[in-house]
């Protein structure tokens, strides 16, 4: 069922009710228009489904997985035998993680705020979960008593909604506290991306630190491909996790013109198109955060992010208030409450607006939300 106006839904189910409006600014996923460089990878479509019927699959998942790490900096990504496993989406890649961990522990550490399908799906395998807050996380040392009360630590970086990276230096820190307390770490990179802070070898950082680790990598929110995507399931060895197992009661493999598709989509961002994309998100965050300047006790609480994502607080306004407003002008953005998954009041008077489009649509959309704003 879609969320109704009043039943609170979750993040995703609000994402349904945008997905055909012509003013969709709500889900994460890049909805704008295809670069010279992408079309000419859509115009091969053809060719491409001529290979993969040809070549190999984990030829071409070896190439799709090599070419996409190495844009991103992932120089020391796994690349044995069964220690990247690719999935239709970071969400099942998600679902495939929770299930396996679910049979070895029954609490699970996990930032707050974050992207609320992350502690559903958590919860949804009986995981108890245990609140972090971002500013802990970032802040210091956690608590031994904390990461002995656990069997994982889940973090989402670049964060969702905040956009907030977890630097090279914490990473070390905390996977040496993951280590010493044998403590799975977890890491969701799905908007690592669109900042290049998030592009230091954070698998040299896991590899060295000697915890137990899982990360899940998603091609997802980079491109508009119509959904097309891949989640890839990434984990260090001996992990005590029977995620090969899980795996297989899932899927046996993604499609390998996806996985073409992604590796032509990768040397197309290797050759410029990933610094192009940040000016183009870059643009559009401006666009927001200048199209509202000077509206009374509106703030961006995010100065520094980089993701394809803006939070825009509303000072004493609700931020569910101003989304139903919004929706009778069919201008769909995110309340931020569900992200504040533990504490959703916490997040009452945030909206979270799309920057993955193109910057007409943003520009409507700013203009838009300016006049509900001014006018409440
Ligand atoms: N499996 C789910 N729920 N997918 C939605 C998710 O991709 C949207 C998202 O992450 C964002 O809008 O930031």
């Amino acid at each position: 069922t879609v969320v109704s106006d009043d039943a609170l839904g979750n993040l995703t189910q609000f994402e349904f009710l945008a997905l055909n409006s012509s003013l969709n600014l709500a889900d994460g996923h890049a909805r704008q228009d295809l670069t010279l460089g992408q079309s000419r990878v859509v115009e091969d479509l053809p060719q491409l489904w001529a290979q993969a019927v040809k070549q190999p699959v984990d030829e071409i998942e070896r190439e799709a997985i090599g070419t996409y790490f190495e844009l991103l900096g992932q120089h020391s990504y796994p690349a044995a035998e069964g220690r990247v496993l690719s999935c239709y989406s970071s969400s099942v890649a998600m679902e495939i993680f929770a299930r396996s961990l679910a049979t070895v522990a029954d609490r699970i550490a996990l930032v707050h705020p974050t992207f609320d399908n992350i502690p559903d799906i958590l919860r949804g395998v009986g995981l108890e979960l245990v609140a972090v807050e971002e500013e802990q996380l970032h802040g210091g040392d956690l608590d031994a008593a904390l990461l002995d009360s656990v069997g994982c630590l889940f973090v989402t970086t670049p964060n969702n909604p905040t956009g907030k990276v977890v630097s090279r230096e914490r990473l070390a820190r905390l996977a040496e506290q993951c280590a010493r307390h044998d403590v799975v770490l977890t890491l969701d990179t799905s908007f690592r991306g669109f900042d290049p802070a998030a592009h230091y070898d954070h698998y040299e950082v896991l590899r060295d630190s000697g915890c137990r680790w899982v990360v899940i990598e998603d091609t997802g929110k980079l491109w508009p491909t119509l959904e097309l995507k891949v989640g890839w399931l990434v984990s260090s060895e001996h992990n005590g996790l029977p995620l090969g197992k899980v795996y297989s009661d899932i899927l046996l493999g993604v499609s390998p013109l996806v996985l073409l598709m992604i590796k032509r989509l990768a040397e197309d961002a290797a050759d410029g198109g990933l610094a192009d994309l940040h000016r183009f998100i870059a643009t559009n965050r401006a666009i927001v955060r200048d199209g509202l300047a000077g509206v009374p006790e509106v703030t961006f609480p995010d100065p520094l992010s980089r993701a394809s994502v803006e939070r825009v607080h509303l000072g004493s306004r609700s931020g569910l208030a101003v989304w139903q407003e919004l929706r009778q002008h069919n201008l769909f953005a995110l309340p931020c409450g569900p992200f504040h998954w533990a504490r959703p009041e916490e997040g009452g008077n945030c909206l979270r607006i799309a920057l993955s489009r193109s910057p007409e649509a943003v520009e409507a959309a700013t203009r838009l939300l300016r006049s509900v704003l001014v006018a409440s």
